[in-house]
């Protein structure tokens, strides 16, 4: 059986870097046959014993996990080239800048405009955890805007993503210290539910612009966070609704068992639209009458 000899560079060319992410780096690039652009991800493979470079199972487990998925929200994986030293993913191309940048140069948001973001995030998040996928990283950074004058979002960077499966117990210390759930400070198992967490981070910093645990340093940071120690300043929050300090609250929760999960937040009062729920009182009340 001939192997695919074919090589990234005889099928690309490569553009200007537009991203990083774990032991990896992402370049634009131009299928040279179609002329369509993707974001090819060069991952270094770990050598020998060296602690530089991705696990060969972890690059197989994020292909494994983008292959899985398929949502509007979502980064789609194109094709994949394995050479002696990096794997490269030929990814969708995402080119509107990080959400993070998009936050940083208006400062914070409105509800409304911050709910449009959050419904993506939520629907993108819903299609994760409906197949036992946690991403483990959201984060502003890892949310991107699919053109500058878009609202469209997709979420990227899978590199930390794990299936959940209920038998195994994942306990991991990963992520970026002001996003992380407690369990995760703890070393205690992680879930979908640590994906909650993060959602909660990122909604309480698009509404505005400040990180609700962010300490001076990593130890505060970590202690803010396993003993809950936030608050909705004034100063930031004094006209933001009671509904979305409510939203926030639901899951800065410590117990995962009892913290809200994707479907609670996109039934959550604040971000359903109003008509739809009375859409739904329509239609449950039409059914009572049939029956
Ligand atoms: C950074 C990035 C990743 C994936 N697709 N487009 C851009």
């Amino acid at each position: 059986m001939e192997f695919n000899q074919d090589t990234f560079e005889n099928n690309y060319d490569v553009g200007d870097e537009i991203g990083s992410g774990h032991f990896a780096v992402v370049k634009r690039c131009t299928h040279s046959a179609t002329g369509t652009q993707y974001a090819a991800k060069f991952i270094r493979k770990r050598r020998g014993g060296g602690r530089k470079g991705a696990k060969m199972e972890d690059i197989k487990k994020e292909i494994e996990i983008l292959k899985y998925i398929k949502h509007p929200n979502v980064i789609s994986l194109h094709d994949v080239y394995d050479t002696k030293n990096e794997v490269i993913l030929v990814l969708e191309l995402v080119s509107g800048g990080e959400l993070f940048e998009y936050i940083s140069e208006k400062d914070k948001l409105s509800e409304e405009e911050a709910c449009r973001f959050l419904v993506q995030i939520l629907e993108g998040v819903k299609h994760l955890h409906d197949k036992h996928i946690a991403h483990l990283d959201l984060k502003p950074e890892n949310i991107m805007l699919l053109n500058h004058n878009s609202q469209n979002i997709k979420l990227i960077d899978f590199g930390l993503a794990q299936k959940i499966d209920p038998k195994s117990d994942i306990r991991a210390m990963m992520g970026t210290a002001e996003f992380v759930a407690p369990e995760v400070v703890s070393y205690e198992p992680l879930s979908l539910a640590t994906d909650m967490w993060s959602i909660g981070v990122i909604t309480y910093i698009l509404l505005s612009g400040a990180s609700p645990f962010l300490g001076d340093n990593k130890q505060e940071t970590y202690h803010n966070i396993t003993a809950i120690i936030y608050e909705f300043d004034d100063e930031y929050f004094s006209g933001t609704s009671e509904l979305a300090k409510d939203f926030i609250q639901k899951l800065f929760v410590k117990d995962c068992r009892k913290r809200a999960k994707v479907d609670d937040c996109l039934n959550h009062p604040w971000i359903k639209p109003k008509e739809k729920q009375h859409e739904d009182v329509r239609k449950s009340a039409v059914i009572n009458i049939d029956n």
